[in-house]
């Protein structure tokens, strides 16, 4: 499909910008016998905004959504939602009307037979939404994923991207606050991806938020507002993600310790490690003072370079990946 036409459409944008969490996991723990598939995982996903949940294959990520959504009892700990009708953190399980607070995409399955428009319709009803509902509802969730002109295809004969957005689809039909997608770029094409970013940060502007996992972060680092990376069932960073990864000043001189002797009083209060025998690496925004100071003392340079904020980076430290994985 042509992408300029997609992204002609989105969710309906249709509330107030809502404040405060939308989720709160508190000290999550699960055992599965003897595999400890999380510890102590706790996070927040705040509204509005869109929260990568991200880590290696294995990570806890499934597990963790499977609590959330009330499927997989936790071995202690909580996973809590913002009730959509009564506006408090509740379990899923004692949520009021949980298709309002949440749409889900764990496993998307739908029969290949049935149609797009078919399949909505039937889970309008499993769903409990009233009658009079059900047709704004489906033909609403299939404008906003852009599957209007297939709705009434078989979804055996849909691609692969086409039964990502008809799982979306599904999640939306409660027209529910939050979204929980676990990795919906799984097999996506870069014309799938590009949809799917552009669907998120539409929903997102919306005043709505979602929660959506990924192994990959090249698939959803553009999209996020918020990330939490998990890694072995631990979370090991929840920040926004302007403040993940910030840049730095590489600097690389075989006069590395006579610098590294020099920066103290010449650049007070910057912080300085030590990354190799020629090599220190500086807060970002020191390069020109650096670049002076070494001109000045005639230090030679051989590299000098800064880099941007970079969350990919801060992933693959923080989760110990090498680059090429995952990929
Ligand atoms: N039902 C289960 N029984 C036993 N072990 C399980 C079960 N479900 C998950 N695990 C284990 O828990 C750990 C976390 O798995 P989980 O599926 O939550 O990770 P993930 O981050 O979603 O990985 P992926 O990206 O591969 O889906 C893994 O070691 C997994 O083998």
């Amino acid at each position: 499909m042509d992408d300029n036409a997609r992204q002609a459409s989105g969710p309906t944008p249709a509330r107030a910008a809502a404040s405060g969490d939308v989720v709160a996991v508190r000290d999550l723990t699960k055992r599965y016998g003897r595999v400890e598939a999380l510890r102590n995982v706790s996070f927040t996903v705040p509204a509005g905004a869109v929260t990568g949940f991200l880590g290696a294959n294995g990570s806890g990520k499934t597990t963790t959504l499977r609590i959330l959504l009330g499927l997989v009892t936790p071995t202690s700990g909580q996973a809590l939602l913002r009730d959509g009708l009564r506006r408090e953190l509740r379990s899923y399980r004692k949520l009021s009307d949980p298709a309002r607070t949440v749409g889900a995409v764990l496993e998307p399955t739908a029969h290949p037979a049935r149609s797009g428009r078919d399949h909505l319709r039937c889970l309008a009803v499993a769903l409990g939404l009233p009658r009079r509902a059900r047709s704004a509802a489906v033909e609403g969730a299939l404008e906003s994923v852009d599957l209007v002109s297939a709705a009434d295809r078989p979804v055996g004969g849909y691609s692969l991207g086409m039964r990502g957005r008809l799982a979306i689809a599904c999640a939306l039909l409660g027209d529910p606050e939050l979204l929980v997608l676990d990795e919906p770029a799984n097999g996506l094409d870069p014309d799938g991806i590009r949809w799917l970013r552009h669907f998120l940060r539409e929903w997102a502007a919306s005043g709505r938020c979602a929660l959506v996992s990924s192994h990959v972060l090249a698939e959803v680092a553009q999209t996020v507002d918020h990330v939490v990376i998990i890694d072995r069932g631990r979370v090991v960073l929840a920040a926004p993600a302007g403040e993940v990864g910030a840049g730095r000043v590489e600097v690389r001189t075989p006069e590395a310790d006579r610098l590294a002797g020099l920066l103290p009083s010449l650049l007070p209060g910057e912080r300085v490690v030590r990354t190799g025998p020629d090599s220190l690496r500086l807060p970002h925004g020191t390069a020109e003072r650096v670049g002076r100071l070494c001109a000045g003392h005639g230090i030679p340079l051989v590299e000098l370079h800064t880099t941007g904020p970079d969350l990919e980076r801060a992933f693959f430290e923080l989760t110990g990946q090498s680059t090429g994985e995952g990929r």
